[in-house]
């Protein structure tokens, strides 16, 4: 493994009963990589994440990765007791510096104001924040997102898409976000995988300037390609933006004992819709 890898996964396996939903996963992602892993729900995305982030065993294969991780959820998960800046720096040495260190995140994540709020006064985007701020103090060479915006609105989610996408451009930590969301994966990531039937069926660099602009044609051609890997055949067509386009799980070939649909006969969106 180089000194520029940060995760190096070779060959990983995870059997639940008699599915493997892990079956030879190889992945590295380097120093300041950010990857995002689409797939369809049930596939084992939150599985991988699990286990990156020592919270689930493997049965198969190597995991190498760094001692500073954090993972941010779909939910805050603050200690409801604790005020705001407590809840940021939990787990830390008490002292100055940490109460410092605390602050100078909260600033980051636009809360200054709140650090002796309690966490049942914040908003859901606020607590997100309270959240991301609490991972990021730690300073992680990896960081893991299962699907942090998730239960945001819409113009929430996109301003913490923004905020998690610049502070990982000062941290540099290596990132995995899981997400549902191709729109979100395309705009924030270095890289896109997507997870099927145990193994990643697509893991490629994202070719389109920064900005990410969802009427760039390279973006469109991403984000039509990525919905066919998931298993969604998109209507031929100018690609519009949108604020939340989603993989419709139900309608998306899951890796269960549910049947799954022909590759011949995926489901289809029309381009021109935003949420899919
Ligand atoms: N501890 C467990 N015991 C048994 N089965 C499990 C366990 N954890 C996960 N699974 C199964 O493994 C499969 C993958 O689950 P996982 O949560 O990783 O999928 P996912 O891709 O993250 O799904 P979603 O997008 O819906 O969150 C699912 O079928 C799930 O039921």
């Amino acid at each position: 493994m180089s000194a520029e890898t940060a995760v190096h996964l070779a060959g990983l396996r995870r059997v639940f009963g008699t599915r493997a939903v892990l079956d030879g996963v190889d992945l590295d992602i380097a120093r300041g990589e950010f990857v995002a892993l689409l797939g369809a729900s049930g596939t084992g995305k939150t599985t991988l994440l699990r286990i990156l982030g020592a919270l689930d065993r493997h049965d198969g294969g190597t995991v190498l990765v760094p001692e500073a991780r954090t993972i941010v959820f779909q939910e805050p998960r603050l200690v409801p007791s604790k005020r705001v800046l407590a809840n940021v720096v939990v787990g830390l040495p008490r002292g100055r510096a940490t109460r410092e260190i605390g602050l100078r995140a909260l600033t980051e994540v636009g809360l200054e104001g709140h650090a002796s709020a309690w966490p049942a006064t914040l908003s859901g985007g606020e607590a997100q924040r309270v959240a991301l701020a609490r991972a990021l103090v730690r300073e992680p060479e990896l960081l893991l997102l299962d699907e942090p915006f998730a239960a945001l609105d819409a113009l929430t989610r996109m301003r913490m898409q923004d905020l998690v996408g610049e502070l990982c451009r000062v941290h540099r930590p290596a990132v995995l976000l899981v997400t549902h969301d191709v729109e979100e994966a395309i705009r924030l990531a270095d890289r896109v995988a997507v997870l099927r039937d145990g193994n990643l069926v697509t893991d490629e660099i994202v070719a389109v300037d920064r900005p990410r602009d969802p009427t760039d044609p390279a973006f469109a051609a991403l984000r039509r390609r990525l919905l066919a890997d998931l298993g969604v055949r998109v209507a031929d067509g100018p690609a519009a933006p949108s604020a939340s386009p989603k993989i419709p799980t139900a309608s998306l070939p899951v890796a269960t004992a549910a049947p799954t649909p022909s590759p011949a006969t995926p489901a289809t969106v029309p381009s021109t819709s935003g949420v899919i």
